[in-house]
């Protein structure tokens, strides 16, 4: 038999690091020695899977008489989305054959994934459709619906399921060739991307990657040109590159020395100038006319672009993060000179790390004022009750959605 695809021996090692070991996707440092074609295969295949992981485990539990090993039954999850979802149905199920003839632990569960992926090559494919959009898990689901009610938690499932487009912020002028959809909050949705590291005006730094959505907490703060801004938790840099382009003096801070290069490379690409600072952004001092702070959050908004968030871990770090939050907003208020504008912005769906956060801080510091954003881009179902914005994962449906955030601009006399 021929050796596996490497994307695909690589892909099965992601689930089970997400589902084994508890690890963020991003986190395999395997993954390096892959060629990029291969290494963004392996990235989607996995992403897949886990988008699907229910449908998977419903469909093979009709074929299995107990739960097998934890690695022979993420082989089978694997070959099972694929052969559900258009995979060649020779190719997937000879090369999960072979992963599992290689592997010691998996060697003698090979006649099963041959005779279950068969079974799975003739009839899931019919089954996969008619199975529901898969659920959160519990220990997210049940705050979600709590917040927000079953028919909106349904739809931002969907919206999990269906997976992220690609978006850029542009530099400055669009760089002709660049093919996509220009959203009204600015935007460009880029129709089919591949590998993003060839299309036009990147090497030369025109635009980056960012979400919509993740673009807006910037754009909140209108003119900056001029004003010292601190961009509190800066890492990988987006909104550090915006308030750059946009001739703010940055200061652009995060605690993570790795993350920091990424933002000095991102910088460097696109000819942009921002002061670089690692360090405990509580710690901190100066005095600012803006300041941007993008919370460490549970990314539970996120989830489209990174489906192994609500498998990795069970939201236990969820209460600390919602702690350092506040204590974060009151030192970065203690940061901004008075009449200054801070755009307080988390990338989560739990209101605890958004609009709680907000409530609270007014409460806590009399003469704190939430300034509604009057942009002509803003859509009034965003607003919230306390004059902040609130983007849902399930928003803009027939454009392909937008990740899930909490932003809100104060201000203090
Ligand atoms: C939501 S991410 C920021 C994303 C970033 N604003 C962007 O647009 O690319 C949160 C960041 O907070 C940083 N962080 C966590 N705790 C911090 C602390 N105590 N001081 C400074 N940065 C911190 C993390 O390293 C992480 O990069």
């Amino acid at each position: 038999m021929s050796a596996p695809h490497p994307a695909r021996l690589a892909a099965l090692d992601l689930l089970d690091q997400v589902l084994e070991r508890g690890l963020p996707l991003s986190e395999d440092a395997r993954l390096e020695r892959l060629a990029p074609a291969e290494r963004a295969t392996a990235a989607r295949l996995a992403a897949e899977v886990l988008r699907g992981l229910e449908r998977a485990d419903k469909i093979l539990s009709g074929y299995l008489r107990k739960t097998p090993e934890p690695r022979v039954r993420n082989i089978l999850r694997l070959g099972c989305v694929e052969l559900c979802t258009g995979g060649a149905a020779h190719g997937v199920v000879s090369d999960c054959v072979e992963i599992a003839a290689r592997g010691k632990v998996t060697q003698g569960a090979k006649g099963l994934v041959n005779a279950v992926l068969r079974k799975v090559a003739a009839e899931g494919p019919a089954i996969w459709g008619k199975l529901r959009v898969p659920r959160l898990p519990k220990w997210l689901r049940k705050p979600l619906v709590d917040a927000w009610g079953p028919q909106v938690v349904a739809e931002m499932e969907r919206a999990h399921f269906n997976g992220a487009p690609v978006d850029v912020t542009l530099k400055g002028a669009r760089p002709e060739g660049l093919e996509g959809t220009l959203l009204p909050t600015g935007s460009i949705r880029l129709e089919n991307p591949g590998q993003v590291s060839v299309l036009p005006g990147f090497s030369s730094g025109d635009w980056w990657v960012q979400d919509a959505a993740a673009a807006l907490p910037v754009k909140l703060l209108d003119n900056v040109s001029g004003l010292e801004v601190l961009d509190m938790c800066a890492a990988p840099g987006g909104k550090t590159l915006q308030l750059a382009a946009a001739g703010a003096k940055v200061t652009s801070l995060d605690l993570s020395e790795p993350r920091m290069v990424r933002v000095r490379e991102n910088l460097d690409r696109c000819g942009l100038e921002a002061t670089l600072v690692v360090g405990d952004a509580l710690e901190h001092q100066g005095q600012y006319d803006a300041i941007l702070l993008d919370a460490p959050c549970s990314a539970t908004g996120t989830i489209r672009r990174h489906p192994d968030l609500p498998h990795a871990h069970q939201g236990e770090k969820i209460s600390e993060l919602i702690g350092l939050q506040s204590w974060m907003l009151d030192h970065a208020l203690s940061l901004l000179k008075p009449g200054g504008r801070l755009v307080f912005a988390t990338c989560s769906l739990i209101p605890d790390e958004g609009e709680c956060q907000v409530e609270e801080a007014l409460a806590r510091h009399p003469g704190l004022r939430v300034l509604p954003p009057e942009q002509d881009w803003v859509e009034e179902r965003w607003r919230s009750e306390e004059g902040g914005l609130r983007l849902r994962p399930d928003f803009w449906p027939q454009r392909g959605g937008m990740d899930g955030f909490y932003m809100a601009v104060l201000t203090r006399s």
